[in-house]
């Protein structure tokens, strides 16, 4: 059994629902234990993640939020540097999955949050779990 972190920028609380249901099923099902932190936006959620990593106290990571886009570039901005970001921790080794939603509108996140359709939230912790597993495999822990 391992204990994974959700850290949720909740922008859109229906929305989050959702994709944290989906999240939650998947780490049910697979036996594993979580908590749920809240940031302000997806801008705080890798930073976020590498505070609670320093900790040692969470196995893995679940990034959850909603990026719609707006009138203006920072939209691209809060979309890839969230990204980044997530993806600079990954490579460092912290098992992180992302179901940060970028999305035109949002019909487009209701689909994806959804776990009876795209289940993007179930996606990121059946990923963050698989990249658990390849820690383990490969002696990192
Ligand atoms: N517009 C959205 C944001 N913007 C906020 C940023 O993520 C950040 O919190 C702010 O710039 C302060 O640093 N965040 C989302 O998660 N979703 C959005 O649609
Ligand atoms: C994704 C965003 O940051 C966006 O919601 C902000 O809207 P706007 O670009 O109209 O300020």
């Amino acid at each position: 059994m391992a204990k994974f972190l959700i850290v949720e920028a909740r922008f859109y609380d229906h929305l989050n629902d959702l994709l944290i249901e989906g999240a939650t099923a998947a780490l049910d099902d697979a036996g594993h234990k979580y908590e749920v932190v809240t940031v302000p936006g997806a801008l705080e959620i890798p930073g976020a993640v590498a505070l609670a990593a320093e900790t040692g106290r969470y196995d893995g990571f679940i990034a959850i939020g909603v990026v719609i886009r707006g009138e203006t570039y920072h939209f691209e901005v809060v979309s890839n540097e969230s990204a980044r970001g997530l993806m600079a921790l990954s490579m460092d080794g912290i098992a992180i999955g992302n179901a940060i939603l970028t999305v035109e509108d949002e019909a487009q996140a209701l689909t994806r949050a959804k776990r009876t359709e795209k289940d993007k939230g179930g996606e990121a912790a059946k990923a963050a779990i698989a990249m658990l597993a390849l820690r383990e495999r490969f002696g990192a822990i």
